[in-house]
């Protein structure tokens, strides 16, 4: 069987994802924002004769040296071996996307354009040539349709014959003949090196004009690196000259202007464009004076209805355990066993499980959230508060809602930020979201102080974070990560109806994820919970003479400023580092389940006050994350400098904003 390797490449948002599901049935998450792919993906198929190696790379707008992943698909394109490269492109979107095609067509790639988000385009009423427009371009342009697969046989047959006839798509690119005849220089010094002759000498002169700081640096490998240098100073000096403009203008011009030629010959628009669905919408949603407040409606809406809709499923799972608890209690007497099955395992991991509802709807409504095209808008709403109150950019506030759901993909959506800086600073800032870990914590408390105002006071934990983290982010801006931020145009995409199928896959692969959290770092806390319970031999279960009794008794004096001085909650936030359910885990390890749900909440309501129990939930959001994010922290910035920057600073936070809600409560007279 022929093998054909074929990277799917584009900007962000214009079906990448959902194209190469298509073609893999695997699943992975498709999302209406642009930077929803952050790591490639691979998969395969047989079509025919031919086994299809399948790579779905982030989207980019550019292939400078930018960003991470612009790094990452060039790398792709240049180092793999990579058959055809498949540009997907948002037909209705059609000029800007030609700005990345422009530069693959620079690096030579050996390219397929499949013309994607057509029934955008018709809406709008764009007709596009596409014969003229792949003469004009110089290689094949295919039109699908990645929702429904049209247009897919044709492009796979399209890919295997360009596989087996590579197309030199550098050829079609007229730069003027002013710019023409320098980069022709530079190409002539530049094809004197074999070393420097993996990607066409036109991308790397282009990329020398550029200031392309990996390409500068692989020249200065060359023997003839002194020699090009100079040149390229030359050059750009002289184009200075001429245009009155960097070289980096005049490239990025030269390339506009092709655009517009085959934009001016392929394609027609209306006169004046008809304002969409979307722009209607908009008109609303990203309204200056409305847009903040309808972003806070409709998290007040999705935390009610999180607690409507869960309360009741919730509700039946615990009764479920206890019922199971007291079975078990009953089969096995008073004994070590039954101990351990009915206190560690019912207890620990069941007791997480009976958030298992609440938690489910709340990835719900965020997948509804990131596939409707609201995502992007939350951020853009932000945008202006961001920067002035912060001086960070709105699209660092898209990390920060995906924290709602779990802090470890939210820090990989850090990768899209330009600026390193403000990377690392976003970083710092998703932990305080509160993600759906901390939920059962707030569920638990909630339930038993504040039966009355459910939605809204989970509503208010939700808000405080994003507030504390503002707040500290200004603070780090002006202390450990000043500079400006790289402006940013931040592109909205078309509002879409969820595609139930994609919400519930979704939604699916992150409660798996959490059941297999339950079974496997919930498991084991609660088993050594239990353990530390039951010794020394001939203590009481869970007794404070017993090992965790005491281990709390030892740390609890440090909390006893915040409200809740007693050993159980300290020894609970101790475990809670782990993984933030252990705090919920260890509770209900240490009460138990089995009086039909009343044990923990009667236990709770003797160590906290209302006043204490909003302190306690206030510290959980804040205080340090799991191990996961701790642990995607040092992968994504490769030193062991930010989680632990990361681990103080939320460490600190917690402390005092906690300190703050009780002793400013207790002044108050909440007491
Ligand atoms: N209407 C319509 N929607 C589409 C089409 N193709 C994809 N979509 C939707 O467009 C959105 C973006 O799709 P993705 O596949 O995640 O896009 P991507 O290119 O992988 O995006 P990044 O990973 O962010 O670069 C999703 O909501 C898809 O359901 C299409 O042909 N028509
Ligand atoms: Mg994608």
């Amino acid at each position: 069987m022929k093998e054909c390797i074929v990277g799917l490449a584009g900007n962000p948002n214009v079906g990448k994802t959902t194209v190469f599901n298509q073609l893999t049935g695997m699943h992975q998450h498709v999302g209406n924002w642009p930077g929803k792919t952050v790591e490639r993906a691979e998969g395969h198929f047989d079509h025919d004769d031919t086994r299809f190696d399948v790579v779905d790379l982030p989207g980019n707008y550019a292939l400078s040296a930018h960003s991470i992943e612009e790094i990452v698909s060039r790398d792709f394109i240049v180092d793999d071996d990579s058959d055809v490269i498949v540009n997907v492109v948002d037909a209705a979107n059609l000029e800007r996307n030609l700005y990345l095609t422009v530069q693959m067509m620079e690096l030579g790639a050996n390219l397929v354009m499949a013309l994607n988000m057509n029934d955008f385009a018709k809406k709008k009423e764009h007709i596009i040539d596409i014969k003229l427009m792949a003469e004009l371009l110089g290689f094949p342009v295919v039109e699908i349709n990645a929702k429904n697969k049209d247009g897919f046989d044709e492009l796979l047959s399209t890919v295997k014959k360009v596989a087996n006839k590579h197309i030199d798509t550098t050829q079609k690119l007229v730069y003027g003949p002013e710019l023409r005849e320098h980069l022709g220089d530079l190409q002539a010094l530049i094809e004197k090196d074999v070393n420097l002759t993996d990607v066409p000498a036109m991308w790397t002169a282009i990329k020398l004009l550029e200031k392309d700081a990996i390409v500068i640096e692989k020249v200065q490998k060359s023997k003839y690196s002194s020699q090009i240098l100079r040149e390229t100073d030359k050059v750009a000096a002289h184009l200075a000259d001429i245009y009155n403009e960097g070289a980096e203008e005049v490239i990025a011009n030269a390339r506009y202007a092709f655009i517009d030629g085959l934009m001016n010959e392929a394609v027609s628009k209306p006169a004046v464009e008809k304002p969409t669905v979307s722009d209607k919408i908009d008109k609303y949603l990203t309204n200056r004076i409305l847009g903040i407040p309808i972003f806070l409606v409709i998290m007040y809406i999705m935390f009610q209805l999180t607690f409507t809709i869960g309360a009741p499923f919730q509700d039946l799972i615990d009764e479920g355990f206890g019922l199971l608890g007291e079975a078990i209690g009953g089969l096995l007497g008073d004994s070590v066993l039954s101990s351990f099955i009915v206190d560690g395992i019912i207890g620990g991991v069941g007791g997480v499980l009976t958030f298992l509802p609440i938690i489910i709807i709340m990835f719900l409504f965020i997948s509804i959230l990131e596939d409707s095209g609201y995502l992007a808008r939350a951020a853009f709403v932000m945008d202006k508060v961001m920067h002035k109150l912060v001086g960070l950019h709105g699209k660092s506030f898209i990390p920060m809602i995906l924290g709602f759901g779990c802090g470890v993909p939210a820090i990989m959506a850090t990768r899209t930020m330009e600026n390193e800086s403000d990377r690392l600073l976003s970083m710092m800032l998703v932990p305080f979201m509160s993600c759906t870990a901390r939920l059962p914590v707030y569920a638990l408390l909630i339930s038993a102080f504040f039966a009355a105002n459910q939605g809204e006071v989970l509503f208010s934990i939700y808000l405080l974070g994003i507030v504390v983290a503002l707040v500290v982010a200004a603070i780090l801006k002006r202390t450990m990560f000043k500079g400006m931020s790289s402006p940013f145009v931040m592109e909205l995409p078309t509002y879409k109806v969820p595609s139930l199928k994609g919400v519930l896959l979704h939604t699916w692969d992150k409660t798996k994820g959490f059941l297999r959290k339950a079974g496997t770092i919930i498991l084991v806390a609660s088993i050594i919970v239990w353990v530390l319970s039951s010794v020394p031999f001939g203590v009481e279960y869970g007794s404070q003479e017993s090992a965790i009794g005491q281990i709390g008794t030892a740390i609890a004096p440090i909390f006893a400023p915040l409200g809740f001085g007693e050993w159980q909650p300290a020894v609970a936030i101790l475990f809670g580092l782990v993984a933030k359910e252990v705090v919920v885990s260890t509770f209900s390890s240490l009460f138990g389940v089995e009086e039909e749900g009343s044990g923990i909440e009667a236990a709770v309501h003797d160590l906290f006050t209302p006043l204490s129990a909003y302190a306690f939930m206030a510290f959980v959001l804040l205080y340090v994350p799991c191990f996961a994010a701790i642990g995607t922290i040092k992968q994504e910035t490769n030193s062991w400098k930010w989680p632990l920057t990361m681990s103080v600073i939320t460490l600190a936070t917690g402390y005092i904003v906690a300190l703050i809600i009780y002793q400013g409560g207790s002044l108050l007279g909440f007491a």
